[in-house]
Order: C-alpha cells, then structure tokens, then sequence
C-alpha cells in the first residue's frame, strides 16, 4: 500500500519513480557530506603549539587559540583540562634539539573515523604552509600606516605584529638570544625564522601576523631573522610596517662569523672549495672577495648605514655576540633595559657547560633541567693559517672602526 502511495504522488512511470528515488539519495548523500565538511572544519581537528616542555598553546580547527578553561569548546574532544594531560595525549612531540617551535596536527578521538592518522609536521615550513590555508577574522586595531598592529581572538589572545625585531647578524648568536629572551613572561616569540621582510613580503601583512604567536596585552611580540640586516630594501619595508619597530642586532668579530658561516655551508656541501679559495681572488695579489657573501656581511657598516637611513640609531640595540657568551646575564639585562621590561632574566637562569663551551639556560631558576642549544651552533671551525686570519682582520679593521664609533661600543675585535 506504501508502495502504490508513493508511486501515486510522485511517479507517472516506473523509470521517472526510479530518477526520482536515484536523485533523492544523491540529495541526501550530498548533505551529508556538507555537514560533515561542516563539522570536521569547525570541531574536529586542533593543533598544539609546544613552546617547549611546560609551555605550549592550543589552537583549534581556524587555529585560533583554544581557551583551555572553556570546558565546553574543549569537550569536543576527549582531554583532561590539565595542560601535560593534554601533552600526553599527542603523539610525543619530536625532540626538537634546536628548540624551535613544533606543530602536531592530530585527530579527534571521538570522530577516529574521520581522520585515523596523525600528522606531525616540520616546524617552519609546514607550519607555514598549513597556517597559510586558514585565514580566521576579529578585531583589530590599525597603525598609521593602515596596518593592523594587533587581531583580537578572544578576550585574551591577540596576535600582534613585532614591536622588536632580531634583525642580524648570521652566526651572531641570534638563536641564544631569542631563547634567552622567552624566558622573559613579558615575551612571545617565533621559533621559527619568518623570513617576511626578504622572501614572503608579497603575501602580506595578514600572513605575517599569523606567524607571530599569540599575546596577551603588555607582552611583547618578538621574531628573529639574521638575513635581514643584510637584504636590500627590508629596512624600508620594516619601516613601513612601524617605525616604531625596535631593532636589536648581535655582532659578532666579523672573521669568526665568516669561518663560522663557511663551516655551516661546508657541513651541508662535502665538496666545497677550502675557505682560502673562496675569501681571496688573484692568484698573487690574493685580495679578499667582497662579492663572496660570507665576506660582505661581515661588512657591517655597510649594512647598518642603509637601516640608518630609515631608523634613528636609539632605535637600535647592539649585542656583544662574544659577550653574550662569557656574560649572558649582564647582554639579557642590557637587552631588557632596551625593551623597556622588567629585569627578570639574570645570572640564575643561567649554567655554563664546560664541555659544549657555550652557557645553556634553565626555563625557571630553581629548575633541575638545563637547555642547551642544538650542536649546530658551536660547530668547529676549519683551521685556518695566522696569515689568513691576519688579511682578513686587516681587511675588516676599518669598517670595525666605523661602527665602534656608530654604535659608540668598541666591541674589541683586534
Ligand atoms: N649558548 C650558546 N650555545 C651555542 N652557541 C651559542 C650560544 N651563544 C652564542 N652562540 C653562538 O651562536 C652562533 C650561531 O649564531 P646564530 O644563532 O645567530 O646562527 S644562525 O644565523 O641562526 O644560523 C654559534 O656559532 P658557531 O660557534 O660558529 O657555531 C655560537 O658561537
């Protein structure tokens, strides 16, 4: 009797009957696939951003940051509220030696069906590339140059623009820096180098803001990339962006930063030429190549006469990158006189490890644990003969002149 019904209301024929209950399942079939689209976009994955062991933020499926106590958001998912609960319920974080920041994309328990794998990704660029495809809205608030400083995401959270920059020097010690500085609470921090200024300022602001961590107000947002001091036209795109923007920049004896950039290439190229090779042209004149890159930014002068054009020098901090080594606490209090914090970081964060050479840092003074960088920095250095130290010093000691007396620091490279 069903069947006549049915046959009744919507069918003249047996074939237009079967078009229309073919059609029916498609309809069917297609909304649930929406809502399931739906759901999956909106509840089922969250990404967990470890800052390191104790320290890490929740981001949902927009990657906004998850509000751990809202309860009602995180019963989507099966976690204690608990912080290393939540921890340990990811697949372990990869060691991260270098302790930059790690991404883990992971499924929801409740809907295994949906997504049965897990997925981690590369800190840098998969974290980029996977941000680059979620776009996520709020408030915000605009500079004068019509560039929005800061997105609102929530009462708490706000992703920010940095208000200071690690703009140089490569192998300066740029690394140890930004890990000393998160130990400031006034601090959030890029792990990774976002290269904006010289290599993804085409995608614009709004990328470069979803890079930076997230903020609560009265914290200071901070990333590091060395190439910028050296690459054309990022002094006036910083400006651009604030010019306000404080600029912090590590100085290292540019002959040491050279022999150490050449022994990070030659890690990674088996076959490359001897430094000698490299450093000097004419077979008897033996002149230093200044087209070598590795010689040019040791030219520092140079390069910080172009950020002057753009930036007052008060703008500026320098850091001693051979006494950020040997005085670690007095460089961090310098640096936080500079940005205008709190003196928090000093010597009891730190612990110098006679075997590695380099002070290592602890995240709370009275902790146990000790941090150390990852062993690519601290590498060895090639030998190199007295007389090609000697050229090169000679080579670099007029430019050296020139920014003691810019920076008004002699940094006491002979
Ligand atoms: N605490 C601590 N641990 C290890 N290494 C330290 C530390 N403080 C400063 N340094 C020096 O940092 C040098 C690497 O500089 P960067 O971090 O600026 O390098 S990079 O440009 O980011 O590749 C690195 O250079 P190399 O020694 O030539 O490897 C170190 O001398």
């Amino acid at each position: 009797m069903f069947r006549g019904f049915r046959v009744n209301i919507f069918c003249c024929n047996k074939r237009k009957c079967e078009f229309v209950a073919i059609m029916s399942t498609c309809l069917v079939i297609v909304i649930h696939s929406i809502l399931l689209v739906v759901h999956l976009k909106t509840y089922s994955v969250i990404s967990v951003r470890s800052l390191g062991d104790s320290n890490f933020e929740l981001l949902d499926s927009n990657f906004e940051p998850l509000d751990i106590n809202n309860k009602s958001k995180l019963s989507d998912f099966v976690f204690s509220t608990k912080h290393n609960q939540i921890l340990n319920r990811l697949t372990p974080v990869k060691e991260n030696k270098d302790i930059d920041t790690h991404l883990q994309f992971i499924s929801n328990e409740n809907s295994s069906s949906k997504f049965s794998t897990t997925e981690e990704l590369k800190p840098g660029e998969e974290f980029m590339n996977l941000k680059d495809k979620h776009y996520y809205g709020g408030k915000s608030d605009q500079n004068k140059h019509g560039i929005n400083k800061g997105l609102t995401n929530g009462p708490n959270f706000t992703r920010s623009l940095p208000d200071a920059i690690i703009i140089g020097v490569k192998k300066g010690g740029t690394r140890a820096l930004l890990e000393y500085l998160r130990l400031h609470p006034k601090i959030r921090a890029t792990g990774p180098e976002p290269h904006f200024f010289d290599r993804n300022y085409e995608k614009g602001f709004e990328w470069y803001r979803q890079h930076m961590p997230t903020s609560t107000k009265g914290q200071l947002t901070l990333e590091k990339t060395p190439s910028y001091f050296v690459s054309t036209g990022v002094p006036e795109k910083v400006y651009t962006m604030s010019k306000m923007t404080k600029l912090i920049v590590v100085l290292r004896d540019p002959v040491t930063r050279a022999i150490s950039d050449y022994a990070q290439l030659a890690s990674r190229r088996p076959n490359m030429k001897t430094f000698e090779e490299l450093a000097f042209v004419g077979n008897r004149t033996k002149l230093v190549d200044t087209s070598w890159p590795i010689i040019k930014i040791g030219i520092y002068v140079q390069h910080l006469t172009k950020w002057l054009e753009y930036f007052p020098i008060r703008q500026f901090h320098f850091v001693s990158g051979e006494n950020l080594i040997k005085e670690p606490a007095y460089e961090m209090k310098l640096v936080q006189e500079f940005l205008d914090l709190e003196p928090f970081i000093n010597d009891s964060y730190f612990s110098f490890n006679s075997t590695k050479g380099f002070p290592c840092f602890k995240k709370q003074p009275n902790s146990s644990k000790i941090h150390c960088l990852n062993t690519d920095k601290g590498r060895l250095h090639p030998d190199l003969s007295h007389s090609v130290i000697k050229r090169l010093r000679d080579f670099y000691r007029p430019f050296n002149a020139r920014i003691y007396q810019i920076t008004g620091h002699n940094f006491g490279w002979t």
